[in-house]
């Protein structure tokens, strides 16, 4: 049997990066691409395995999301892939009014398949699918952290009533292993309560030109499929995890995301390490927030041994801080002034050397890798289940850990920095 190339699209960069790393884990050599490429752009896709277009389309306008994901799909099906993979998170996040249900049958109609399944479900993160229903961490997701979501809060937890209402299909749910509800669904969310059960549920799709889910399905959907392997874990450290060429400075980490997780990872990671929260109800405007912290950054280096000190530079931490901002400019004002002075200090750092950051939030990573110009990445050492560090293919070598707000353990700053290239 000839080895499949895999092409997947994700709705929003962390999610992607999440998925590349779970792929990487199985031993695909997988670039990662941030956007469609343009046809002449050189994304050193030749050699992968697996081909991962992140998009940012996951609270988007449902036809807008279904548009970027046929481009991505067309595009992929350039570079040669013949099996596809449709990323969503695994929280199920989506709007009122859609997207996962649209644009899966958007692609689901171009690619010819009738039945799907989705399968968002993420035992290792703690995201379980029980009769359709989706918990986080035991809790159902209606009561989880979820529920207050800034853009898309989860507020049902039955995933079959979800995502009836994003498409005109039936949907059911099954257990991977035995065939349950009535009729005849097309649409099936699938249960997972463990590993076992997201193997079972690939052979299930086996003969599935698309598949659906989270991260944590797609390593065993490819195994299962039989997607060309070019690295055999664990003896080889995947490509993309060497140091960065002309890097001068340690790394910073820059936290915009407003998660409990990642509060409590950037509260243990200041008890050892130099902290600056950046106070964006102020009056002060982007541009000279960002170059406050800059200079902070700078007076750290030159106190600290050989500029060695890794610093935090975080929005998030302090709910009321975040609060007053909102108060003051409004949700998506402060937001869009908060991303902006991530972006404009993620440029002053690469201009000063810096080739090694830490992002916490989707959000806040798309904006910055935005303003670093980073199109595609090589996928190197996993820190955490669903965080890698990544490499960028291009001019400027930049590595990076992109990390969605929920992941990763309370010493997770100190994982990445200890296993950075
Ligand atoms: N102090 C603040 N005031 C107002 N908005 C803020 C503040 N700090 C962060 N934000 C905004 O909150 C949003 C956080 O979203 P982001 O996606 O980065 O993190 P998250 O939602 O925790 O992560 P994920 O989407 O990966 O779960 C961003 O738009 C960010 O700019
Ligand atoms: O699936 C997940 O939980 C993550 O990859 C993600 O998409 C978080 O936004």
């Amino acid at each position: 049997m000839k080895s499949k190339q895999l092409g997947c699209i994700a709705d929003d960069y962390t999610g992607a990066t999440d998925l590349s790393s779970m792929l990487v884990r199985t031993g695909r050599r997988v670039i990662q691409c941030f956007g469609v490429p343009d046809s002449d752009q050189r994304v050193g896709i030749e050699e992968a395995d697996a081909v991962v277009v992140a998009l940012k389309s996951r609270s988007i306008d449902s036809e807008q999301a279904v548009k970027l994901s046929l481009a991505a799909l067309e595009f992929l099906q350039s570079w040669g892939a013949d099996r596809f993979f449709f990323k969503y998170c695994s929280t199920f996040d989506s709007t009122e009014h859609g997207n996962i249900g649209q644009v899966a049958d958007g692609l689901a109609d171009e690619l010819g398949a009738e039945s799907l399944l989705f399968c968002p479900g993420f035992p290792e993160n703690g995201r379980t699918v029980h009769c359709g229903h989706l918990f986080v961490d035991g809790v159902p997701l209606s009561e989880s952290g979820m529920r207050n979501h800034p853009l898309n809060p989860m507020r049902d937890s039955n995933l079959v009533r979800v995502l009836q209402a994003q498409t005109p299909h039936r949907v059911g749910w099954r257990s991977p292993r035995e065939l349950t509800g009535d009729g005849e669904p097309s649409r099936w969310i699938v249960d997972a309560v463990d590993d076992d059960d997201l193997r079972a549920a690939t052979d299930l799709a086996s003969e599935h030109m698309l598949l659906t889910g989270g991260s944590a399905v797609a390593g065993y959907w490819a195994d299962a499929i039989g997607v060309r392997r070019s690295v055999s874990p664990p003896d080889l450290e995947p490509p993309g995890s060497e140091p960065p060429a002309g890097s001068t400075r340690p790394c910073v980490i820059l936290a915009g995301s407003c998660s409990e997780a990642t509060r409590e990872q950037a509260a243990l990671f200041e008890k050892k390490h130099p902290a600056l929260h950046l106070v964006v109800a102020d009056s002060a405007t982007p541009e000279s927030l960002a170059e406050d912290a800059l200079r902070w950054c700078s007076e750290h280096w030159s106190r600290s041994e050989q500029g060695s000190q890794p610093l935090l530079i975080s929005s998030g931490s302090c709910p009321q801080a975040v609060e007053a901002a909102r108060q003051r400019w409004g949700d998506r004002e402060a937001a869009a002034r908060t991303e902006s002075v991530f972006a404009s200090i993620a440029t002053g750092l690469r201009d000063r050397g810096v080739r090694r950051m830490i992002i916490a939030g989707g959000e806040t990573s798309g904006t910055v890798v935005g303003a670093l110009g980073v199109t595609a990445v090589r996928i190197g050492r996993e820190i955490a289940p669903g965080v890698p560090w990544v490499t960028s293919i291009g001019d400027t070598t930049m590595s990076l850990a992109l990390k969605s707000g929920n992941f990763g353990g309370p010493r997770f700053f100190f994982d990445a920095m200890e296993s950075a290239p």
